[in-house]
């Protein structure tokens, strides 16, 4: 055995040496949270490298998430220093982005095609409802999209569709589906199933492209193979249809995706799909304790559609999980606050990184966020307001977009009169008008600017911004990116306008940091022939519906969705109440084991401690009086209506030990309706509303109405 061999298989288990080394065919490990599935696919890929079974660029490993994807390659990094840059690490979406960017144009698509984000694709529906008169009301622009998602991915055309409605309802969003995708041909635009979609196309129809890619892959991995739907599994199939070496991993007990249409069947019956298929089990646990995980195998044993496996810990029995219910929320996020203070002091500030706290539903975080913020711990929040959907930098990508292609019409209506121009709604109608007349974009009307009859001042300001806009457009080639940026964001009057108003500083902020990132992209040499401005566009296109990243310490607040494949020391699950987790919805459908599974993805996330927290009080979305969570009693952690079990740690809220970075908030009788204040995060306010200790207060934007503790310690009266 070679030195490299060694190094790589060192530190793993039997299982997981076996896992790493059997290198060819198609091989499938199926194994429990925690119990190395992740590691074993990074030393595998590190392995292939070192002993020289194909270049790094031979080898592809899909993830889930942009995250993951750049974890993996940090892991990987660590483990081959010299060639991991090569390697195709990305999820499905940014694989397909790829292998599109290069062959497109063999579907009759130009290759710097436009990929829309989900305000994009609103955009689009607006015009289609206005079209076909379709109240939003009755069908909810999100409703919409989930169904066209839902028919793109079971390869349903909008033919197929339109014949097979029957009901009402089914016509009405077959026509918006046969319209949205006669639009997005027409413009030639993609949205993100399209990439799925259109690179399955290309490679069933296209067998030297296939053959290319096929040629290429000598070696695929799949992590979180369970969360694979029917399109993504065709395409990997088609990809190691010449080199046969796939290598999945997954969990079944931890598909939580299925609302979105994976198939965790596809990973029971993989072996009914190839020859020879080898199965590798892996049974330790080398992430949690094992009371962590007793809890949790004991709460998947009620899902009953399922292949049993039980766990073992690498570790010792740990701490006891503990189960603390509140008597509200406020209370509920109160003792999270608490008891991450009580961390802190005890293992220091260091510890920040490896605190999460997870919840159902992004509507959760707000109290919990407001909650921090007042006990002054730091915390980064996932999958909320991210840095791309930010309208700031939503409307200076607009700009890149349309500098360009100025035929971009969404790009267009989005900034030509932001800031604000003077082109109001008439305007925008003449404009459309006349591009539907003379077949044409709303940009290409401009050319004919004296013959669409407007005022000098709407005549002046499309002229003016048409001018910057084709300036820019014949730079792109030359110019760098952050110089393209830095022009447009001057000369469009975005900077004057966000600069003049002391209250936009986090949004010059982000600004900033946008023309931080081009600058760094800049540096990098790009590996086609497409322009880097259409590259970067594509790019930032993913980024906008995927996670983001964001870099100072602090406690993570996240769904349990997205920390999926993530681990921490220390983990709190909020808001475990019945209709809450479980969501109403599945206990209304009936769809329990899904979200069982999701519970079991948020309890195997933690390392050392698991608290679950759930609160008493009146829930305004199921209108009921809340309950702890049914999981709470199949974990045995709590039993029948009172707290008879000695694994429940109650604390009455007045025993925590405060430090000194958590006083008691101490609450003033001064405040009063009407009054300004100023807060020490949210700055100048209005109070709205008060009601005992909680004021709402209308803060300038961008934070908007909150609802907070009236304290000294916070607020200041400004009158
Ligand atoms: N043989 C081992 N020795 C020591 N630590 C290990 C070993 N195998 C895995 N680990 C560690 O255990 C933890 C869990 O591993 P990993 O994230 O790969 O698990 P996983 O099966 O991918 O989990 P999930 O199902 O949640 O994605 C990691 O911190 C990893 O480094
Ligand atoms: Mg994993």
């Amino acid at each position: 055995m070679s030195d490299a061999k060694h190094r790589l298989l060192d530190g793993l288990n039997a299982n997981q040496q076996q896992a790493v080394s059997t290198t060819e065919g198609y091989v499938r490990v199926i194994a429990g949270a925690g119990s190395g599935k992740t590691r074993v696919l990074t030393h595998r890929v590190a392995y292939i490298v070192e002993e020289h079974k194909a270049w790094p660029s031979e080898i592809l490993a899909i993830t889930f998430t942009n995250k993951a994807a750049a974890e993996m390659r940090e892991r990987i990094d660590h483990l081959l220093p010299d060639d991991s840059r090569s390697i195709w690490i990305m999820t499905y979406h940014a694989l397909c982005a790829r292998i599109l960017r290069m062959n497109i144009d063999a579907l009759g698509y130009p290759r710097d095609f436009i990929i829309l984000d989900s305000d994009d694709q609103k955009q689009v529906l607006k015009n289609i409802y206005a079209e076909l008169h379709i109240d939003i009301k009755e069908i909810p622009y999100n409703f919409a999209l989930s169904h066209i998602s839902n028919s793109k991915m079971d390869l349903i055309n909008p033919k197929d569709a339109e014949a097979s409605a029957t009901f009402p309802l089914e016509v009405k969003l077959a026509s918006i589906y046969k319209a949205y995708v006669k639009y997005l041909t027409a413009q030639k635009v993609l949205d993100f199933d399209d990439l799925l979609l259109f690179t399955y196309k290309l490679l069933k129809e296209n067998a030297e492209v296939l053959a290319q890619y096929q040629r290429k892959f000598k070696y695929i991995h799949v992590d979180e193979f369970q969360d694979t739907n029917g399109i993504q599994f065709e395409i990997v199939k088609m990809l190691s249809g010449m080199h046969e070496n796939l290598c999945i991993v997954g969990d079944p007990d931890q598909a939580i995706y299925g609302w979105r249409g994976a198939d965790p069947k596809i990973i029971l019956d993989f072996e009914q799909y190839f020859k020879g298929v080898q199965t590798i089990i892996l049974d330790r646990n080398y992430r949690s304790t094992q009371s962590i995980l007793n809890a949790a195998n004991k709460l998947i044993e009620h899902n009953r559609d399922r292949v049993k496996k039980d766990l073992q810990a690498h570790h010792g029995m740990g701490e006891a999980v503990s189960f603390f219910e509140a008597a509200d929320d406020t209370q509920e996020a109160q003792y999270v606050a608490h008891t991450i203070d009580q961390l802190l002091a005890e293992h220091g500030n260091g510890i920040l990184n490896d605190i999460a706290v997870l919840y159902r539903s992004n509507y959760l975080s707000r109290i919990l966020e407001t909650t921090l913020i007042d006990a002054h711990i730091p915390y980064r929040i996932y999958g909320d307001i991210r840095f791309y959907e930010r309208k700031e930098i939503k409307d200076m990508i607009s700009y890149l977009r349309l500098i360009h292609n100025p035929n971009d019409d969404l790009a267009f209506n989005r900034v030509v009169n932001e800031p604000k121009r003077g082109i109001g709604p008439k305007a925008m109608s003449v404009l459309a008008d006349y591009a539907e007349a003379n077949n044409c974009s709303r940009f290409e009307c401009l050319a004919n600017i004296d013959a669409l009859g407007f005022t000098p001042k709407v005549r002046k300001a499309l002229s003016e911004f048409a001018e910057v806009i084709i300036e820019l457009h014949e730079l792109q080639a030359t110019k760098s990116l952050a110089d393209i940026f830095a022009e447009v964001y001057q000369r469009s009057g975005y900077k004057d306008m966000l600069t003049a108003d002391p209250q936009n500083q986090s949004r010059v902020e982000n600004i900033n940091a946008l023309e931080t990132s081009l600058k760094e992209l800049d540096t990098q040499e790009s590996d086609d022939d497409t322009s880097k401005l259409a590259a970067y566009l594509q790019d930032i296109a993913l980024y906008t519906s995927q996670d983001d990243d964001q870099n100072d310490d602090g406690v993570t607040l996240m769904t349990v969705h997205s920390a999926k494949g993530l681990e921490f020391d220390y983990v709190f699950i909020y808001g475990m109440n019945d209709a809450v987790f479980p969501s109403k919805r599945s206990l209304e459908e009936g769809n329990i084991e899904e979200e069982r599974r999701l519970a079991y993805v948020a309890m195997t996330r933690a390392k050392k401690q698991l608290y679950i927290t759930a609160s008493a009080g009146y829930n305004f979305i199921s209108k009921m009086t809340k309950v702890p969570s049914l999981f709470l009693n199949e974990a045995g952690l709590w039993e029948g209506n009172q707290y008879k079990n000695e694994r429940i740690i109650q604390k009455p809220l007045e025993t925590f030990k405060k430090n000194d970075r958590i006083q008691n908030i101490e609450v003033s009788t001064d405040f009063k309706t009407g009054q300004k204040v100023t807060h020490n995060k949210y700055g100048d306010g209005i109070i709205v509303s008060l009601d005992g200790d909680l004021g709402t207060i209308a803060f300038a934007k961008p934070h908007g109405i909150k609802t907070i503790v009236v304290s000294h310690q916070f607020l200041k009266i400004k009158e």
